[in-house]
């Protein structure tokens, strides 16, 4: 800014005139946390506050909402700017023109001001994005009634459910969300995620209105869609929305010619056989949220994911991807998919979270797994305690020797039924099942309050199932503990597991890290069944 000073002091500045430029001015202007960091102004963290919000785009409303090219238009929208202040001549200019010019560098410092602030801000949450024209994140609640008016009804229970300060992933998504842009997402296990899609959801549907499915959730299991239901219905609490979940009941038997929905939840499958047999109309759709992302854009969800997302056919959607891993395809299909999108990382992607403390543990074989969990349940039990295994035979079986062991264990697979598996979800919620024997199938979105420890009984087959896993305890900011047994057959994939270790904090014997990596996935191997029963 060479010409900026004395030049244009004291005159005034016609915004009608010059509405179209500042509004150009601000839109768009690319933006990292790392281009934010390089602006050189000093700032003064406690002021100004507001003024930022000047240069926030403007949401238009989401019915109206076109989408805008991206840097063609920030280009364009400076070289506005670059024209009107540096014309040939400045004595030609009208003092309104002047007035303008010198305004509009006051704006941009101020502009440029906010834009470090921010950066300041995510550098302390540990919040990375990328994208045009990022929104500032949320410092409190509160802002979100300043800035954007949220309804009462919703930061009462926000207060009610107790949550005090929005963690990382919730300062940046809602603002991205709530200012019509999409978004894909990657932060810890437990760090609230679906409180970052579900509250700017039920900001912008405002309220209850009939006639059409305004929004819809996907989950990949039915019980991660219930808990998902149940946290919407609390959150909602004191509006009269219309929040569904798609049950094998409801897709048979329900009249979806009139089917007043505002926020529709379901898996990917029930979804699409409803698409088809009784031809639901997606066509009205304004939010779409695909929640635990890359395990939807796996090749055995892919195809109902891809109809789903073709069926929602309005152009002013807005779709968002939410995960604790965010494998490189996931991004890929995600910037294929959607329009000037925000990408938001917490921390470091495909990350465990910091807060559990992780053990390894040889047993040798298979039997000294279970001498292990023997040995270790009678010694010091802490329930709740979650025990992986690879698959739903060994999860009989695991069931099948500590059913009778002196201790309250349950059991959740696939081979259940709905009603089996959703009481043994209850019953550990509830602190009637002390250990829950599981399959992946609850590995990952599950919110079981206070799990004091996740045991991976069966070696996981990969990095994300082995930080889903552990990620049911530990959980907003609690403490949790994860132990991983092993036997020779995993031995090749344990510099993994180190690795992860390492990166969330965890202290790690130097041996470990000096194991060869070895490329970990689908590590499932045939292990010997599990019995203490002598072999006939
Ligand atoms: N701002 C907050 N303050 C305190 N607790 C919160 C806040 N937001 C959410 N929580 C609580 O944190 C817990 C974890 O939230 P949530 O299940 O949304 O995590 P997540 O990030 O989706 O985890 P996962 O990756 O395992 O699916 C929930 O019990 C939720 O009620």
């Amino acid at each position: 800014m060479a010409n900026d000073s004395f030049l244009f002091s004291g005159i005034r500045f016609d915004r009608k005139k010059f509405g179209n430029d500042i509004a150009r001015f601000g839109k768009n202007k690319p933006i990292d946390d790392d281009t934010a960091l390089k602006i050189t102004d000093p700032v003064e963290l406690k002021t100004e506050k507001t003024m930022g919000e000047q240069f926030q785009q403007r949401p238009p409303s989401s019915k109206k909402r076109k989408r805008k090219g991206t840097s063609s238009d920030a280009v364009e929208g400076f070289s506005v700017f670059r024209n009107s202040a540096s014309a040939a001549d400045p004595v030609d200019k009208s003092n309104d023109a002047v007035r303008a010019d010198d305004e509009a560098i006051q704006l941009k410092k101020e502009h440029n001001r906010q834009l470090e602030r921010d950066a300041i801000f995510r550098k302390k949450n540990n919040i990375h994005v990328a994208g045009y024209n990022v929104p500032s994140p949320l410092q409190s609640f509160d802002e979100l009634k300043t800035r954007y008016k949220c309804p009462r009804y919703l930061l009462r229970n926000i207060t009610e459910l107790g949550f005090k300060e929005p963690t990382p992933i919730q300062r940046q998504a809602i603002p991205v969300l709530l200012q019509d842009r999409e978004c894909f997402a990657c932060a810890p296990t437990g760090s609230g995620k679906t409180f970052a899609f579900v509250c700017p959801m039920l900001m912008k549907l405002k309220g209850p209105e009939t006639g059409a499915i305004r929004a819809v959730i996907l989950c990949h299991t039915r019980e991660l869609s219930a808990q998902t239901y149940r946290e919407c219905k609390k959150l909602a609490k004191g509006k009269k929305f219309r929040i569904k979940l798609m049950t094998k009941h409801l897709s048979r038997n329900a009249d979806f010619s009139k089917f007043p929905c505002d926020i529709l939840i379901s898996t990917p499958l029930r979804l699409r056989l409803t698409i088809r047999r009784k031809k639901v109309d997606l066509s009205r759709v304004e939010f779409l949220v695909l929640d635990e992302s890359d395990k939807l854009f796996e090749p055995e969800l892919f195809k109902q994911i891809d109809s789903i997302i073709k069926a929602c056919s309005n152009p002013s959607i807005i779709r968002s991807l939410f995960s604790a891993t965010l494998p490189d395809f996931v991004e890929d299909r995600a910037r294929e998919l959607m329009h000037d999108a925000v990408r938001v990382i917490i921390g470091r992607k495909n990350m465990a979270s910091e807060t559990i403390k992780q053990k390894l543990i040889f047993t040798g074989s298979e039997e000294g797994k279970l001498l292990a969990i023997r040995q270790s349940f009678a010694e010091s039990l802490n329930p709740p305690v979650l025990l992986f295994v690879q698959s739903k035979e060994r999860a009989k079986e695991l069931y099948g020797e500590l059913a009778f062991d002196n201790i309250r264990v349950d059991v959740i697979h696939s081979d259940l039924s709905q009603e089996q598996r959703e009481n043994a979800v209850d019953n550990f919620r509830a602190g009637k099942t002390w250990v829950l024997i599981a399959t992946d199938v609850v590995a990952r979105g599950m919110d079981f309050k206070g799990v004091n420890c996740v045991i991976n009984y069966d070696f996981p087959d990969s990095a994300a199932a082995y930080i889903h896993r552990i990620g049911r305890s530990g959980r907003a900011g609690r403490a949790g503990e994860a132990i991983t047994l092993y036997t020779e057959e995993d031995i090749p994939f344990l510099r993994n597991v180190a690795n992860l270790m390492a990166a969330s904090g965890c202290e790690v014997p130097s041996w470990l890290m000096d194991l060869q990596k070895k490329k970990w996935r689908k590590h499932r191997p045939k292990r010997d069944s599990i019995s203490t029963k002598p072999d006939i």
